[in-house]
């Protein structure tokens, strides 16, 4: 049994690497993000992991385990910003508002499939210009879902949250372990 990581986030590897978890391998899957027309966050985020790890080429008893974050206001699905144009544009969106950070975990190992999705209440403050335009010229917007990462200096964005911290940066850690130990990998014993 390998345990496979797909995922090229490196903000995943990093969380699993605080439990103890390290895979034997990472393969990024290649999937289709688009939503579908009315989709809604929840959804859409839990149909993006299993994708993920269904996209994901493995032996039959290696587990595969893979995540998506999505940020979501309202039923608006905020994906990674194509540039800082649309990182100010939602960033501005959630200025002074609340929205939902939601993570979706597929764990696959054969034939069967464990999920969870975690939803996680995120309060941004309301932005001056300065601290908007600071933001920005950090670059940490890229490549992140909603175009902010909490662990970053948008740390000072957001006062309060409600939920799994882990789980905005990218891997609700404790439903992780859970997946994992469900699918038969040995979370708390030695491992070889
Ligand atoms: C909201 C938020 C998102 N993010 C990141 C986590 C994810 O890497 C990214 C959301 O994009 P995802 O599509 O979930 O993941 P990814 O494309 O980075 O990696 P893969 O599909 O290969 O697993 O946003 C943060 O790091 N901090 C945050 O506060």
């Amino acid at each position: 049994m390998k345990l496979i990581l797909g995922s090229g986030s490196p903000r995943r590897r990093e969380l699993l690497a605080q439990i103890g978890v390290v895979a034997d391998d990472i393969r990024p899957p290649d999937i289709d993000e688009a939503p579908a027309t009315r989709e809604l966050p929840r959804s859409y985020c839990a149909r993006m992991a299993r994708e993920k790890a269904l996209a994901v080429r493995a032996d039959t008893d290696d587990i595969v385990l893979s995540a998506d974050t999505t940020v979501a206001l309202g039923r608006r699905i905020l994906g990674k910003p194509a540039d800082a144009g649309e990182a100010a544009e939602f960033l501005l969106a959630m200025s002074g508002r609340r929205h939902r950070v939601i993570t979706a975990v597929a764990v696959k190992r054969g034939a069967q499939m464990w999920e969870r999705d975690v939803v996680t209440t995120v309060q941004m403050k309301r932005l001056s210009d300065e601290e908007l335009n600071a933001y920005l010229t950090t670059n940490d917007w890229q490549g992140k879902a909603g175009g902010y990462g909490i662990q970053g200096p948008a740390g000072a964005l957001i006062p309060w949250i409600s939920g799994s911290f882990t789980a905005v940066v990218g891997l609700p850690l404790a439903e992780t372990a859970t997946l994992l130990t469900a699918a038969g990998y040995p979370m708390w014993k030695d491992r070889p």
